[in-house]
């Protein structure tokens, strides 16, 4: 379970996290929508070790993660996407999915010197991993293309797969379906129902409702940096102080 509590973050004297606490489950995808600006990113940044709050803590199944140390907080199990997919566009789509896997024992020297049938073994195996992951995410086509040639909504999708061959515990999306289409948001959606039913925490924010609603477990509302509700999707968009904050996007 991931618990966030009370973490306060400011840039140049502006608060942009004010206090906010929220937790998610495993197996279960929370939704962390709200108005541009509210903090969404800086909440999503501090989980991956990317910002340290000024105070509060985040919690792993009970343990803190270590704070503005994102490889030490990714070697504990937490993977993130980026709203610009953080690709190697000139590799192959399938080089790009074997780069997501955990370190591998072949990497270790001594593994590649005194045991080199484990690290063979190893990296077939990761091979094999990363075919199934295209796979599943219906890129396998593409596998010997270079990875800048997709669609936006293609390189969203195989850096989700990225991130899911590191075997995460939790897994942090920032706005998936932005500028893809519904046809690939519906593989997302697949993909990450998939993922939480695999016992995965997943969080993500998105401005679309739709795959909100779809997706989502529980959803949590910032505004102005502070947490103004949470609840399922349909008593999120029930709620009146939601509808004034973000009543624009919420269509
Ligand atoms: N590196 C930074 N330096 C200064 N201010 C920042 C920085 N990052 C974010 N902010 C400010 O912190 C506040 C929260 O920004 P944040 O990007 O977390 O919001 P958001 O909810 O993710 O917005 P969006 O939906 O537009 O991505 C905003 O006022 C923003 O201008």
């Amino acid at each position: 379970m991931l618990s966030i509590r009370d973490v306060a973050v400011s840039f140049a004297g502006v608060r942009a996290l004010d206090g906010v606490s929220l937790e998610a489950h495993p197996g279960r995808i929370l939704g962390l929508i709200g108005p541009n600006g509210s903090g969404k990113s800086t909440l999503l940044n501090v989980v991956a070790g990317v910002i340290a709050p000024e105070a509060g803590t985040v919690l792993l199944d009970g343990r803190p993660l270590p704070a503005g140390a994102p490889h030490a907080v990714a070697a504990q199990g937490v993977a993130r996407t980026f709203q610009i997919p953080n690709l190697a566009r000139r590799l192959t789509v399938a080089q790009n999915m074997l780069a997501g896997a955990r370190r591998q024992p072949g990497e270790a020297l001594a593994t590649l010197l005194f045991r080199p049938g484990r690290a063979q073994r190893a990296e077939a195996a990761a091979v094999r991993a990363a075919f199934d992951m295209l796979d599943r995410l219906g890129l396998a086509h593409l596998a010997d293309h270079p990875a800048g040639s997709l669609s936006g909504g293609q390189q969203k999708l195989l850096s989700m797969g990225m991130a899911m061959m590191a075997d995460p515990r939790l897994i942090l999306l920032d706005e998936p379906a932005a500028g893809v289409n519904p046809v690939l948001v519906a593989h997302q959606v697949v993909f990450l129902k998939a993922m939480a039913a695999e016992g995965r925490t997943v969080m993500l924010i998105e401005h679309n409702m739709e795959m909100v609603a779809d997706v989502c477990d529980e959803v949590v509302v910032l505004d102005a940096g502070a947490v103004i509700a949470r609840g399922s999707p349909a008593e999120i968009r029930r709620d009146a102080r939601v509808m004034r904050s973000y009543l624009g996007e919420i269509g």
